[in-house]
């Protein structure tokens, strides 16, 4: 699904002329069917912008449209089913929603809030575990006798038991170790070549050189530059001014250029920074 803000500004405190703003004339399109990455520092705007997409905040000024639903000021809170339907949400420590005594029920409990029959949504239990890489056993256990990984893993089949379009992720994997989170990872880029539209926001610089497609990078509630990872990376001027961090990759890159090597662009993956050494290697 296609999500275009337009000129969206939001105040927290709007009495305040003095507080910052959460969104400040924010305007972006975030392509459907695309893995787009939200970055920028903490309190630069990314959380916020989010949130806006499934209303669990309305803008101030501004629209944003999903799909062919528009929010504004004005959207109030009645028939918003639809829309939370078509756009999950996983937020950060997701396993913090977590309450039902079965694991069972907690994926059953997001379509069923939906209107789907109890049969359809134990199908979807089983359906959706599974696809998060545990085994069905785990249906019959208690939510808080998993691990923090699995607890993960469970909170996201909860989200993904509504079959939405559009999966907005916001820190997924915070505090997974490497593993688990390649796991999720590669979980979500599959959703994505199913069809799926997702969202990532993260302070994690090679997961957005690896997995995105676009990036939008937010500063002091502002989107101050989109384009593809090997763009934003590229682009002297982010990181003159500091707002982003490089991957691993491209740092290993910027310490050979000042030896070895000559790199027109800076590599931002592993495979795209080994290649580029063999080529100069071999003296192409
Ligand atoms: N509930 C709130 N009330 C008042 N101000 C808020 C609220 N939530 C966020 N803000 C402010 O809005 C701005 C943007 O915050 P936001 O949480 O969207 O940033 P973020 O980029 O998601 O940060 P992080 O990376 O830490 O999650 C910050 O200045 C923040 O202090």
């Amino acid at each position: 699904m296609e999500i275009i803000f337009k000129h969206v500004t939001h105040a927290y405190e709007a009495n305040n002329p003095l507080a910052a703003l959460g969104l400040d004339d924010v305007s972006v399109d975030i392509k459907d069917k695309k893995f787009t990455a939200i970055i920028g520092k903490t309190g630069s705007g990314k959380s916020t912008l989010v949130r806006h997409i499934n209303a669990l905040l309305k803008p101030t000024d501004g629209t944003i449209m999903v799909g062919d639903r528009e929010i504004n000021a004005e959207t109030n809170n009645k028939n918003l089913k639809p829309l939370r339907k078509n756009v999950g949400m996983v937020f950060q420590f997701p396993e913090s929603q977590l309450f039902e005594d079965t694991v069972e029920k907690d994926i059953m409990f997001g379509p069923m809030n939906f209107g789907v029959s109890e049969e359809d949504a134990k199908t979807a239990a089983h359906d959706m575990i599974k696809l998060v890489g545990l085994d069905e056993k785990y249906l019959s256990k208690s939510p808080f006798d998993l691990s923090g990984g699995q607890m993960r893993r469970v909170a996201i089949a909860g989200v993904l038991a509504t079959h939405p379009e559009t999966i907005i992720l916001d820190e997924p994997t915070a505090g997974l170790d490497p593993v688990g989170r390649k796991e999720i990872m590669d979980l979500f880029k599959n959703l994505q070549s199913e069809g799926r539209t997702i969202i990532l926001i993260t302070h994690n610089m090679d997961d957005v050189a690896n997995y995105a497609d676009e990036v939008v990078v937010m500063h002091d509630g502002k989107k101050i530059a989109e384009g593809t990872p090997m763009e934003v990376f590229n682009n002297q001027k982010l990181l003159t001014d500091d707002v982003l961090t490089l991957p691993q990759s491209a740092v290993f890159a910027q310490k050979l250029a000042q030896k070895y090597f000559k790199f027109d662009q800076l590599p931002i993956t592993i495979s795209d920074l080994s290649t580029e050494i063999k080529r100069q290697l071999n003296g192409d």
